[in-house]
């Protein structure tokens, strides 16, 4: 019998020690094609299906998913709201800080207005305004992605309104390093939720020091035998701690803090400012010296694996790439015939990549999805950032497999495959412009099928994968073709 036409494919893992995506053809083979004929010669050389020699995906491993996806008990996690049950879809408002946003927007070149502050204070106000500082310099309070529930479905613009200028001496002693403007919630077209917390004060906005939720014990799924470390970049490299002030009242350094606050407002044009962003702590386990390329499948299965995601040069000039983001035409894998598709009907969107790590802020942000599924920063890819113009869409697909014409999803049959996504909004799209991520075979209480309508900064999260270690077919959706203005948006995809 002649094997199934695939109705969607998926795109590989591109190389993440370059800085752009993939080159279109007739460039020399990529990485991903290269992984395609391995995979093609190794386990499907009539172009058939793969799946009888598909290796499940031991969820234990990733203590956090099980919590997030597969437990009985509902996530005691505030910032995660869910959206649906079985298979579990959160959004998470607020995944990226409005610095990390503005990073985002900078590097790719993307056409967003830059994130308002609540207000503008002047610097010199903040000289006279000496603040009471009862808590340790650097020892933050866990910020909290302010859980507002919103009855849904929801119809709201989500246009984020400056609040009118409160009184300086007030924004001077309360003013978070990042000032946040009202955000309305990603609406997700379900029935109304219970009431998770309610809001009635105003939060203190987040510090640029995103929450993480803790991390658990170092899963190590890579063996890593060398002796050489590799300079990392200089942000991921994980500091020696100073020693702590202890505890003392003091007045507020104005300068400092003015500083601080004029960098966060965009205010000031001094150089020098001290980071707002604290290093992330990236967490790598072993040293490296030896990488895989991307995509491509371990070369037996008892060798210990090394992470595909690492960056493999040692030369932190070299992960700081100064150049801007370049979008190319999307392209997708035919999973019988494994070459890439370019005139993909089913994908009219572009994307580009970020390298792995590329810097502090990137590297927090993957550091910041690890922790979410309770594992490690070298199993999440390298973030992909996507772009929708007026009428572009990404039609039903997997992020983990070949989803077929009878609904079934091919599964790759070796690592790296993407446990779960983060799909992270870098713009707001309006409800009545299209723009929502649409998962067709999952549906709200009242029937209606789940959409999730972008707001900037926020992310959707689901499983890729079943509790069983298997591909979900459930978990398949679409960018829906966005009818006004751009679109854009980010994968993150944490592999095993
Ligand atoms: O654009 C969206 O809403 C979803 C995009 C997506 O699923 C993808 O890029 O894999
Ligand atoms: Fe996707």
């Amino acid at each position: 019998m002649p094997p199934k036409r695939p109705q969607k494919g998926y795109e590989y893992q591109s190389d993440s020690s370059s800085d752009s995506s993939p080159p279109s053809p007739p460039a020399p083979p990529t990485d991903a094609e290269i992984y395609a004929e391995q995979l093609r010669t190794a386990s499907n050389p009539n172009g058939t299906r793969t799946s009888t020699r598909v290796k499940k995906i031991n969820t234990s491993r990733f203590p956090g998913l099980n919590k997030l996806f597969f437990s009985e008990t509902e996530s005691t996690d505030r910032r995660l709201r869910k959206v649906h049950s079985n298979p579990n879809v959160y959004v998470i408002d607020k995944f990226l800080t409005n610095i990390e946003l503005d990073h985002i927007a900078a590097r790719c070149d993307l056409q967003i207005p830059k994130v308002q502050p609540a207000a503008v204070v002047q610097p010199a106000l903040l000289v006279v305004q000496p603040k009471e500082e009862t808590v340790e310099e650097e020892q933050q309070p866990e910020p909290v992605m302010a859980p507002v529930a919103v009855p849904a479905p929801v119809v709201v613009e989500p246009h984020p309104v400056p609040e009118p200028a409160p009184a300086p001496v007030a924004v001077a002693v309360a003013m978070p390093i990042e000032p946040q403007p009202p955000q309305p919630q990603p609406v997700a077209t379900m029935p109304p939720q219970p009431m998770q917390m309610p809001n009635p004060v105003p939060q203190p906005l987040p510090l640029p020091q995103e929450p993480q939720p803790p991390i658990q014990p170092s899963i190590q799924p890579y063996q890593l035998n060398t002796a050489q470390p590799p300079a990392l970049p200089v942000a991921a490299a994980t500091k020696p701690k100073k020693p702590r002030k202890k505890k003392q009242k003091k007045a507020a350094a104005p300068d400092e803090f003015g500083i601080r606050l004029a960098a966060a407002l965009n205010a000031s044009p001094i150089k020098s400012i001290p980071p707002v962003v604290p290093e992330p702590v990236v967490q790598i386990h072993q040293p490296v010296t030896q990488f895989y390329v991307p995509g491509s499948p371990p070369k037996q299965p008892s060798e210990p694996l090394t992470s595909p995601y690492l960056p493999s040069t040692s030369s932190p000039a070299k992960l700081t790439p100064k150049k801007l983001k370049k979008f190319k035409k999307s392209y997708t894998d035919d999973s019988t015939t494994l070459t890439r598709n370019d005139d993909d009907t089913n994908r009219t969107s572009t994307f580009t990549y970020f390298t792995k790590m590329e810097d502090s802020k990137i590297a927090a942000i993957e550091e910041k999805a690890a922790s979410y599924c309770g594992t490690t920063i070298e199993r999440v890819e390298p973030l992909q950032v996507v772009k929708y113009k007026p009428g572009q869409f990404f039609g039903a697909h997997h992020d983990t497999g070949v989803l077929f014409d009878d609904g079934s999803v091919e599964f790759p049959a070796n690592p790296p495959r993407r446990v779960c996504t983060f799909f992270v909004y870098l713009n707001d799209v309006p409800s009545n412009s299209g723009g929502s991520t649409r998962f067709p075979l999952l549906k709200n209480e009242d029937g209606t099928v789940l959409e999730v309508q972008p707001v900037k900064g926020s992310a959707v999260l689901w499983s890729n994968i079943t509790k069983e270690g298997d591909v979900d077919p459930l978990t398949v959706h679409e960018g829906v073709a966005i009818t006004k203005g751009n679109k854009y948006g980010m994968n993150i995809w944490v592999t095993d």
